[in-house]
């Protein structure tokens, strides 16, 4: 099975409509592939905090529209990364996916915004649902970059089922060796496929990491973007890799749930 990442470049120089119509025929390039993932808020950049009103899309929106053609015309499971999608409950960071057919199967609304008291934290509304995507054989479960900072989010989604994990992001090149070593513990304590996909470029003032890497259920690094400019970044995926691993290295059934946690300022 083959995993195509695509480290879109977002600028802010490029029209919107233009760059969704790159997008797709980026996914074009990649038809033969299984799967294929898109970065985080790739529409309109994850920092382009002033556009992210008027770059809000219903969910039937444009970039649905254009997204569900480019995975029945590629023919691929698609990640399409997220959008700004506008909702009676307010605005949030949502990440579609869509099977070959162009159906969307799977729709993930970020839990964790990033920003502290800034920009997506006090922009959007925040997601209360963990989400799997039914990909045949590997069932993908979806976090969004600042996500990557919680692996009880990513234990949950184990839980579920996930094999695999797909986390578009527009991680900023000031923390990448945070990014590059929690996709890689991520991978490792959860025995699963990573597929981080960062974004190239430089939007908004804010210089992206890019650096999208996938990690095998062992912790092997598949393959890696050495920095920020746009490439497709590939490796060949074993669905069945993270079961064996699982039932070789069985660390993920000595999880001891039920111990007692002391109240604040017991210890010490
Ligand atoms: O956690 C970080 O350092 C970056 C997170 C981020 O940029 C985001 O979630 O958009």
């Amino acid at each position: 099975m083959r995993a195509s990442l695509i480290q879109i470049r977002v600028d802010d120089a490029e029209p919107v409509a233009e760059r969704r119509a790159r997008a797709a025929e980026l996914i074009a390039e990649e038809r033969g592939s299984d799967l294929v993932v898109l970065p985080e808020l790739w529409p309109v950049g994850a920092f382009a905090f002033d556009s992210f009103a008027s770059a809000a899309e219903e969910l039937d929106g444009p970039t649905r529209q254009a997204m569900s053609a480019a995975a029945a015309e590629a023919g691929v499971w698609l990640h399409a990364g997220s959008i700004v999608e506008r909702a009676a409950e307010g605005l949030f960071n949502t990440s579609l996916v869509f099977a070959p057919s162009g159906e969307l199967a799977a729709v993930y609304r970020k839990i964790h915004r990033f920003g502290f008291d800034k920009g997506e934290a006090v922009l959007m509304a925040a997601g209360e649902e963990l989400v799997t995507a039914p990909v045949p054989e590997l069932p993908l479960g979806l976090a969004t970059c600042y996500d990557l900072r919680f692996p009880e989010l990513f234990r949950g989604l184990v839980d579920a089922g996930a094999l695999a994990f797909a986390i578009p992001a527009g991680w900023p090149e000031a923390r990448h060796e945070h990014w590059t070593v929690l996709a890689r513990a991520r991978a490792v304590e959860n025995q699963a496929y990573v597929l981080a996909c960062g974004t190239a470029g430089t939007h908004a003032r804010t210089p992206q990491a890019g650096r999208s890497l996938i990690v095998a259920p062992s912790g092997e690094l598949l393959a890696e973007a050495a920095g920020a400019d746009e490439l497709v970044l590939r490796a060949e995926l074993d669905p069945k890799e993270a079961t064996t691993l699982r039932d070789r290295f069985p660390a993920l059934k000595d999880r001891r749930l039920g111990v007692a946690v002391p109240e604040p300022g017991a210890i010490g």
